[in-house]
């Protein structure tokens, strides 16, 4: 018999809407059904539009009480935050966390520059000595690839400043052992120490000068401008407003260990102004996580503790009761990290953070997804899966703002990047946490590579961050709280991809193609 496909029509004639049954899957359902998803192997439905991408509200928390603008931290990794990172991350609304594979007492100088280092101006400038000779300026050169210095009385910041050398006052001199007091230009134009950028940039630009020197009354320098900086700081996009912290400087957050010298540690940093610090274990459902929690929250009870990391509900549960107020949440799903291949255990990211987010949020305490963010839709994604802040060590790795040079391989420019459990971070500082003693035996938990230059964190988290409310428009929630919200109620509905799904969701069949983020 032939098929009607005339539709059913309502009292007034037109046709009659369907029932659509329910399509995708809500979190829950998905699940629950015994695999271990990472983002790539989920895919969103997307929702109703009723607002401007520019109306999302991506502002967070952080733990239970610190909130964010922006839901980006920099992970504790000697290629990713030190205080030229803490203080970009703060910029842009979100908090970097200073790593601890060094001394106690320069983990605290980090934290320190980090919180008043400003935007812009250079705080650690390279000086030379009066009796230095032009070689110096040669090598300097030929290793950092700058070629002017400011020449102080004992050559360094913070005491009086003599003179500036550029390649101008050296360039033809054939002695390069001659000093640099025969060389130097005695005639400074500088501006006063703390000027704002504003003040600062208008007299760079009238000097036409290549540097501006900030100097005290008393003539000692505290900071440098630089005009090229000062060129692409003004084609970086608005910041918006910075993470400050009671104090008015910079939030900066740090790690600490589990050990017992990790106390003394932890006072150098809390007298170093840290405004938050994270216990810094890949498996954090550990009796040396909770005392070390017990032991912050009576010695510094105002000082907010994250700890992990957890990836399943009752490691988050555990971390929780013992006092935790965020947790870092991951194991293995980071780029340089082998810990699943090594030992067995981990989860994929997707699924550890739903599930310990699951516990997480009905506690009140925020979930920071840590590892595995190599995209804006893996930021999106860990946020609607109930995530409050996402950690990232790969994807800030290469900016300008890490720690390292550049170097050229293959004609790319490349910085280095290497995972903390690394056998190289291990020879660095590590060993004392991983069995200091040489008898003991050294299994490597990461690996140590490289990674492409990306520019500067001031560029790419703004960027970052426009693709981010995209994405938060298409799924219909206008926040992160609305995300978590409509998460718990069901109506993000999700999927999982085939691999023939997650090959068509890339490009494909094309022979040749440029891909540029923005
Ligand atoms: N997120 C991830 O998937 C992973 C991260 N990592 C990173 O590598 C670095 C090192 O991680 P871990 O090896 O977990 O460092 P860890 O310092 O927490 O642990 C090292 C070893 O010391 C032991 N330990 C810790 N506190 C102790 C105490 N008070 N007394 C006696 N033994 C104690 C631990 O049980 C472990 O065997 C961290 O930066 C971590 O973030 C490493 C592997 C995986
Ligand atoms: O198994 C590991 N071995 C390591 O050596 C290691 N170092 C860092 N991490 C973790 O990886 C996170 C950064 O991951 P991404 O590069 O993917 O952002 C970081 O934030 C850490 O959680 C490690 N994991
Ligand atoms: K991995």
């Amino acid at each position: 018999m032939a098929k009607n496909h005339r539709a059913a029509t309502d009292v007034n004639g037109r046709p009659e809407l369907p029932i659509v049954e329910d399509d995708g899957f809500s979190a829950e359902m998905l699940f629950r059904q015994g695999y271990s998803y990472t983002y790539d192997d989920l895919i969103f439905h997307p929702g109703f539009i009723n607002f401007a991408t520019d109306a999302v509200d991506l502002s967070t928390h952080l733990t239970r009480n610190i909130q964010l603008r922006t839901p980006c931290v920099s992970s504790p990794m000697d290629t990713v935050t030190e205080a030229a990172m803490a203080a970009a991350m703060a910029t842009v609304g979100g908090i970097g966390f200073i790593h601890y594979n060094n001394q106690p007492q320069v983990q605290a100088a980090l934290v320190k520059k980090a919180k008043s280092q400003r935007v812009a101006f250079m705080p650690d400038p390279v000086c030379l000595r009066p009796s230095d000779p032009i070689s110096h300026i040669d090598l300097l050169k030929e290793t950092r690839g700058f070629s002017s210095v400011l020449v102080t009385e004992d050559g360094k910041v913070g005491s009086k400043l003599l003179g500036v050398v550029t390649s101008r006052d050296t360039d033809f001199v054939v002695d390069r052992s001659t000093e640099l007091c025969e060389v130097m230009s005695r005639d400074i134009i500088s501006a006063p120490a703390g000027a704002s950028l504003e003040e600062a940039s208008r007299v760079l630009i009238e000097s036409k000068k290549s540097l501006l020197p900030l100097v005290t009354d008393t003539g000692e320098l505290t900071e440098l401008l630089c005009r090229t900086d000062l060129k692409s700081h003004r084609q970086n996009p608005d910041s918006g407003f910075p993470s400050l912290g009671a104090d008015g400087k910079f939030l900066v957050g740090a790690a600490v260990g589990t050990r017992e010298s990790d106390q003394i540690r932890l006072q150098l940093l809390v007298d170093a102004g840290v405004n938050v610090v994270i216990l810094d274990s890949s498996q954090g459902d550990s009796i040396y996580q909770r005392k070390m929690i017990e032991y912050v929250k009576k010695v510094h009870p105002e000082l907010d503790v994250i700890a992990g990391n957890v990836v399943t509900a009752y490691q988050a549960r555990n971390l929780i009761e013992a006092g935790a107020d965020a947790l870092r949440v991951g194991m293995g799903s980071g780029s340089i990290c082998t810990t699943q291949e090594v030992c067995a255990v981990g989860r994929g990211q997707g699924t550890a953070v739903y599930k310990t987010a699951a516990v997480g949020n009905a506690m009140g305490v925020p979930i920071i997804a840590d590892g595995g963010i190599a995209n804006s839709g893996h930021v999106v994604k860990a946020l609607s899966l109930g995530a409050s802040t996402v950690m990232m060590g790969s994807f800030l790795a290469g900016t300008d703002e890490a720690p390292g040079e550049f170097f050229i391989q293959d004609g790319l420019r490349l910085k280095k990047y290497r995972g903390m459990g690394s056998l190289e971070a291990m020879a660095k500082g590590s060993d004392a946490r991983y069995l200091g003693d040489k008898s003991r035996l050294k299994i490597a938990q990461g690996v140590s590579g490289s990674v492409a230059a990306k520019g500067s964190v001031l560029r790419l988290i703004p960027y970052t961050l426009h693709a981010v409310k995209q994405g938060f428009q298409d799924l219909g929630t206008p926040s992160i709280s609305a995300a978590h919200d409509a998460l718990v109620a069901g109506s993000i509905r999700l999927e999982v991809r085939t691999g023939a799904a997650q090959k068509e969701g890339g490009v494909h069949d094309l022979v040749s193609y440029e891909k540029r983020r923005f």
